[in-house]
């Protein structure tokens, strides 16, 4: 399913982020023994789990930018088509505000759009949140995962996302394709015969490179500071480009929204990183250790059944009323 924009206006009101999906920590069936070390221990297990809780209710973001033409839109269709994520063009969501019959952004938005300057982070951000609730809303809280396609801009975009958006969103990484402007103009300037943009043609095309090289780009610099830069040479095929950022999503992104996690008043005692291609299951289970006495173990994750069984060495997994029973094989 393509979403990518007609999703939402300024005046949508929908509340952003949802609920965290379990509400604390499962009753232990046995009492510890209250000692100051056991009592650290489990604070900081509640922390983590907190922590952990908190970031799983929130819709995990992709920020895709690069220069104008870079092949922005181009790649984001391919990744909706084939890893089913959702779209969200901050240019068609504002180009969209600027048709909207009684919008009162439409003349601030048309004018940025045809100098190439960035409209203000409140105007974008608002179409953003709306549009991510609506999907949200729609998809019954399973379409969690987006695209955001060009945004933030700039350091105005970047803070005012920052703080409206106080930490609803986990922004996971930047995807920056990488194309030499020439090759850029080219693409729009073909484009232009068709497209009935504005803002293709050289006059503002010249504009948006240059609000590129001053603002985007020192953005681009914030994140790869930071770690989240993902590059992709985009000035390759459209194939290429397609293969790379699909391989790109498999190895970084899923990967890091598939952790097998066992948590105990220890800490996390085992967590896997999985493959492209593993099987998924999600499936809650509520797992004890026998050998141990407070043996309360969790789980509401997507389980990698593979990483299971590597661990059947140790680890024997058995069905036991509606739970699944992990124990320690004796011996
Ligand atoms: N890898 C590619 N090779 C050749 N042409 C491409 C490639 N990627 C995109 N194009 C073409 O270049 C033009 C611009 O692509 P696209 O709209 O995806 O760029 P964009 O970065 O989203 O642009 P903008 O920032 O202006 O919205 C389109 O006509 C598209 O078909
Ligand atoms: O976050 C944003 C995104 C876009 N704009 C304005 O829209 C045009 C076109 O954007 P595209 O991504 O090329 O569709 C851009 O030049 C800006 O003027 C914006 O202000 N903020």
């Amino acid at each position: 399913m393509n979403e990518r924009a007609s999703l939402g206006n300024i005046d949508g009101g929908i509340q952003v982020g949802k609920s965290a999906p379990m509400g604390g920590l499962p009753r232990r069936k046995e009492p510890i023994s209250a000692t100051g070390s056991a009592l650290a221990r489990m604070l900081r297990l509640q922390h983590s789990l907190r922590t952990f809780y908190r970031e799983m209710g929130k819709p995990k973001v992709c920020f895709v930018l690069g220069g104008p033409g870079a092949g922005k839109g181009t790649a984001c269709e391919f990744l909706v088509k084939k890893h089913g994520l959702a779209h969200l063009s901050a240019g068609d969501l504002l180009r969209e505000e600027r048709k909207r019959a009684g919008s009162t952004y439409g003349e601030l938005i048309e004018s940025c759009i045809v100098q190439g300057t960035i409209v203000p982070v409140e105007i974008t951000c608002k179409l953003l949140e709306n549009a991510m609730n609506k999907i949200m809303t729609e998809s019954n809280g399973e379409q969690d995962k987006f695209l955001i396609d060009g945004f933030p801009r700039n350091l105005d975009n970047l803070e005012g996302w920052t703080k409206q958006m106080d930490g609803k969103t986990d922004d996971r990484i930047v995807l920056y394709l990488n194309c030499p402007l020439e090759v850029c103009e080219a693409r729009i300037m073909e484009r232009a015969k068709t497209s009935g943009r504005s803002d293709d043609n050289i006059e503002a095309l010249r504009k948006r490179f240059k609000t590129y090289e001053e603002s985007t780009k020192g953005i681009i610099e914030h994140y790869r500071g930071i770690g989240k830069v993902r590059e992709v040479d985009s000035s390759q095929s459209k194939e290429a480009v397609g293969d790379a950022v699909s391989k790109l999503w498999s190895r970084t992104l899923a990967m890091s929204s598939s952790h097998l996690f066992l948590l105990t008043h220890y800490g996390p005692v085992l967590t896997h990183r999985t493959q492209p291609g593993d099987l998924f299951m999600l499936i809650p289970l509520a797992l004890h250790l026998d050998n141990f006495q407070f043996s309360y173990f969790l789980c509401f994750f997507q389980v990698d059944v593979s990483v299971i069984i590597k661990w059947r060495k140790v680890l024997t997994i058995k069905r036991s009323r509606n739970a699944w029973k992990v124990c320690l094989k004796s011996g």
